[in-house]
């Protein structure tokens, strides 16, 4: 089998992604969305704590470093460990549209293995947007930024109002991310634009 599904191709309408006029600068790091984040939280001890940061247009770019708690095989990354961080990385994109968006698909190729202590160099952009369906691709490379390809992945992100978490998140975490006295990470945690 090659190829992604049709589901991952964007329709005749799609138009292209519009950059929030209050997104983050190019080269400005995005932080944690919400700090028990599994993918990026930095009160997530066993997260991954992914770093991204905004690109141009509708694009960034992330760095994670496989941890001794990231493998699967002896000495090797995780396959659901690296198709999270493709899904972190790909749903970081949304805080650069202000869009709230959760995954609806996401398609992983598996190119070549990441070993643990390895800097795996992310890199993702939104291809088009369709009404609530926002199409994005990326890619995690090693040995550098411009090294080879190990992972990629083509996504579907389904656009949700706030209502998507309050109603099917488990209460108390609700509860206390809508009560933290910051503002901007109570608007964050759910990315509802501030
Ligand atoms: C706070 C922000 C979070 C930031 C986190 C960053 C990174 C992490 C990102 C994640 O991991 S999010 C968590 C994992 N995802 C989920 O938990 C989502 C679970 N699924 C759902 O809640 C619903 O299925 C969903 C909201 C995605 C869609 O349900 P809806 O009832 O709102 O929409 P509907 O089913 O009517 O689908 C809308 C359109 O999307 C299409 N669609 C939905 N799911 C699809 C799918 N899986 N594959 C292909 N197409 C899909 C669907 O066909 C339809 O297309 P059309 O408009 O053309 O008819």
């Amino acid at each position: 089998m090659s190829g992604i599904s049709a589901s991952l191709t964007p329709p005749a309408d799609a138009v292209a992604a519009v950059r929030h006029p209050d997104a983050p600068a190019p080269g400005e790091l995005l932080g944690a969305h919400y700090g028990q984040c599994f993918g990026c939280g930095e009160d997530q001890p066993h997260g991954l704590h992914l770093q991204a940061r905004a690109g141009e247009g509708v694009s960034l770019t992330a760095e994670f470093t496989v941890q001794p708690a990231h493998q699967g095989a002896p000495g090797l990354a995780h396959g659901g460990v690296l198709a999270t961080a493709l899904d972190e990385t790909l749903g970081s994109l949304n805080w650069l549209l202000r869009t709230i968006a959760v995954t609806g698909r996401l398609e992983t190729d598996f190119v070549r293995p990441v070993p643990v202590g390895t800097v795996l160099y992310l890199e993702a952009e939104v291809t088009a947007v369709a009404g609530r369906k926002i199409y994005s691709r990326a890619a995690g490379r090693i040995g550098g930024p411009d090294g080879p390809v190990a992972i990629r992945a083509e996504a579907l992100f389904i656009e949700v109002k706030v209502d998507h978490f309050v109603d099917n998140g488990r209460p108390q975490e609700i509860k206390a991310a809508m009560s933290d006295p910051d503002q901007l990470r109570r608007a964050r945690a759910f990315e509802v634009n501030p």
